[in-house]
């Protein structure tokens, strides 16, 4: 369904991707951990198209990215991001948000996107505000409409940077429970979190990347497991991080 070979990005003379290679069956989830600047949200953004890379491929489903093309509009379409912070247009509701994707992208009538983007928002307990413009919401509010933006495009994968980040520790559960359900219903996922309990009850796998390169990728007992008594590295880094 998803697979990155070998990919390799730099930023001027700067490498930050080195020598990826993972792959995600579909209805997979796998989180993916690290340290600042492991090149975690650098990996998902060149995943998506957004961020060029110069070597190496990266396959969805029939599609093939080349190094050095731009990723086509399908491309796009079919990798659902939610970067960190709102990108929610502020000037715009809630409703106008997720209707605009599907009406300029998908060229869906004002109706159907309407349609959809009102039975997403219903499921994640937000049809109330689909009125409100983004500033009127909550933190973890304007988080899940984001996730419904991208999920109103109805992509093949989802992937997610660090969707908790900034949450209030009592908002943190209803962002990870829409993701725990997407999970359920059999979405193909790469998440960015340190969340260490929904990576023990949700993933399949735990990618741990550092220096730009994915130095571990293995079931999340495994890994907690050799974490916790082989790699000293990773050691100290999950007990900088854990989660209780
Ligand atoms: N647009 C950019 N131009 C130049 N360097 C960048 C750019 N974006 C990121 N970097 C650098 O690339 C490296 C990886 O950054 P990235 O944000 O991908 O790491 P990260 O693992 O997501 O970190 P964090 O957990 O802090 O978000 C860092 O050294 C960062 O400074």
């Amino acid at each position: 369904m998803i697979r990155i070979d070998h990919l390799s990005k730099w930023y001027g003379d700067v490498q930050v991707l080195d020598d990826c290679c993972m792959s995600l069956d579909k209805g997979d989830v796998a989180v993916l951990c690290g340290p600042a600047g492991a090149g975690k949200s650098t990996f998902i953004k060149t995943i998506n198209g957004i961020e060029a890379f110069q070597r190496g491929e990266i396959t969805v489903g029939a599609r093939t990215l080349q190094p050095g093309r731009r990723a086509a509009p399908e491309h796009r379409v079919s990798v659902g991001v939610v970067l960190q912070g709102v990108q929610l247009f502020s000037h715009l509701t809630i409703l106008q948000n997720l209707d605009l994707a599907q009406t300029q992208v998908l060229h869906r009538s004002r109706d159907e996107a309407s349609f959809r983007s009102r039975a997403l928002l219903g499921r994640v307990g937000l049809r109330a505000v689909e009125a409100k413009f983004p500033h009127e919401l909550s933190r973890a509010q304007q988080e899940c409409a984001g996730i419904v933006r991208s999920l109103v495009l109805d992509p093949e994968v989802m992937l997610f940077d660090d969707p908790t980040a900034g949450l209030e520790a009592e908002q943190v559960g209803s962002v990870l429970g829409i993701l725990a359900e997407l999970a359920q219903e059999g979405m193909t996922m790469l998440v960015v979190t340190h969340e260490y309990d929904f990576a023990r009850s949700v993933a399949d796998r735990v990618l741990f990347m550092a220096g730009g390169r994915i130095l571990d990728d293995r079931p999340p007992e495994q890994f907690f497991d050799a974490a916790r008594r082989k790699h000293a590295r990773m050691q100290g880094f999950l007990a900088q991080t854990l989660v209780h």
